[in-house]
């Protein structure tokens, strides 16, 4: 599947820090120097319906903020992205607004691919839909069940959770924690006939009775559907390999999303871990709840663009809330990021500036600490006020200051 054309990232004096981000895993900072010398990152794309709303835009800036400070630090980065371009979800949402599918998936995803380039987000080296993966998602579906960790329940197969020692570590939750939010985010715990509550759909067989307008596939696993999960575990490992350095998304895909994506990969390829750092970005919330298609409570960044703000001030007010943190976008965030992006673009045009040489320094190494943004965003603040206050008296400043931004933040100033 197409990604989306990419911005340009202009060269910088200076190399970055090698960059270190929590891990959920392990609940600690990793530094992140590939060992193949490629990094290698993984991050969840949309279900294409509802796109590109704050909390998508958030996520993907940060997933991009990550792959500019890779590439910082003298990395190439290899970056694969999913579109879950048929499951429950989206069908259901098809059938609500009498959409045909298929239209559904490729106009959103289309909304998608503009609202990535206008945020100036780096596209993935690989942009892989769920229905054009079926093949991939098959080999490795026959893979566990070579494994003996695949049994039939009615017309679907299910993935046994037991057959990985593993299971848990992604998340670190205990079972209570799993059960009560297994069936929230689209899990059957209580399906009778199923060994264990938690284990995970991997294939829905047609079902033209119950389900008449499912699309279906021929398989070798006869016809029908692939699971949520098992799509990203086989595109991760098809376009990636296993030991990839990060599998990233919102912090609700840590259970049971990521963790079944990684038990499936792992006992489809028992020596490898299947990412050496899983990392999750915050929830963005509207009127005081997350931003959630079934809430309907959603901001979206093609209406803003269409009422004539500058893509630009949206990604300066996403980053200036840590990826981490869950928060609450308001209009007045908004107007602070259009003042900000005001006052930065006017210092970067002045003839000189204050000197530029600690700015880089001081961003790159808020950028390597966990994807600090809002400090980094403090340092080109502080450098604007000064410059504007006529301190400093180097020529050029201002360039390489954009460019920073540009690099570092996407920000074109
Ligand atoms: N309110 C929100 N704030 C921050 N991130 C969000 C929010 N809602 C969804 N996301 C993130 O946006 C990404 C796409 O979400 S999604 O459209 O629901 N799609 C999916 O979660 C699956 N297609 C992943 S394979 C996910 O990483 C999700 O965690
Ligand atoms: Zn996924």
């Amino acid at each position: 599947m197409r990604a989306w054309s990419a911005p340009d990232v202009p060269p910088l004096p200076v190399r970055a820090p090698e960059v270190r981000v929590h891990d959920s895993a392990t609940g600690g900072l990793v530094e992140l120097v590939p060992p193949s010398g490629v990094a290698r990152m993984y991050v969840c794309g949309i279900t294409p319906y509802d796109a590109t709303h704050l909390g998508h835009a958030a996520t993907y800036v940060a997933f991009d903020l990550l792959n500019r400070a890779w590439r910082g630090a003298g990395h190439d980065v290899r970056y694969v992205q999913n579109v879950t371009d048929v499951d429950d979800p989206l069908l259901e949402r098809a059938t609500a607004t009498g959409e045909d599918w298929v239209e559904l998936a490729e106009r959103e995803t289309e909304l998608f691919r503009t609202d990535m380039e206008a945020l100036r987000v780096l596209p993935p080296s690989a942009y892989v839909g769920a229905v054009e993966a079926i093949p991939l998602v098959v080999t490795m579906i026959e893979q566990l069940q070579k494994a003996g960790a695949v049994y039939p329940v009615g017309r679907d197969l299910y993935f046994s959770v037991t057959a990985d020692d593993t299971f848990g570590s992604v998340s670190g939750w205990d079972r209570d924690q799993m059960l009560a939010i297994f069936a929230e985010r689209g899990g059957d715990p209580d399906r009778p006939g199923k060994r264990d509550p938690l284990d995970c759909l991997l294939w829905q067989g047609e079902d033209l009775e119950a389900r008449p307008d499912d699309p279906a596939w021929d398989s070798s696993l006869g016809r029908g559907r692939p699971g949520w999960h098992i799509e990203c575990s086989a595109i991760a490992r098809d376009h990636l390999g296993a030991g990839l350095d990060v599998q990233g998304g919102g912090s609700d895909l840590v259970f049971p999303h990521h963790e079944m994506s990684a038990s499936e990969a792992q006992v489809a390829e028992p020596d490898v871990r299947f990412a050496r750092a899983y990392v999750h970005a915050g929830m963005v919330a509207l009127d005081g709840e997350k931003m959630s298609k079934s809430k309907g409570n959603l901001e979206l960044v093609s209406r803003l663009r269409g009422q004539g703000v500058d893509p630009m001030a949206i990604r300066l007010a996403l980053l200036g809330h840590h990826y981490r943190s869950d928060w609450e976008w308001t209009a007045a965030d908004l107007a602070g990021a259009v003042d900000l992006l005001g006052r930065l673009r006017e210092a970067v045009a002045a003839p000189t500036g204050a000197e530029a040489g600690p700015v880089i320094e001081a961003v790159h190494r808020a950028l390597a600490t966990d994807l600090d943004a809002p400090a980094a965003l403090a340092v080109l603040r502080d450098w604007a006020d000064s410059t504007l206050a006529g301190a400093g008296d180097e020529a050029g400043a201002g360039k390489v200051v954009a460019d920073l931004a540009d690099a570092a933040l996407g920000l074109r100033l």
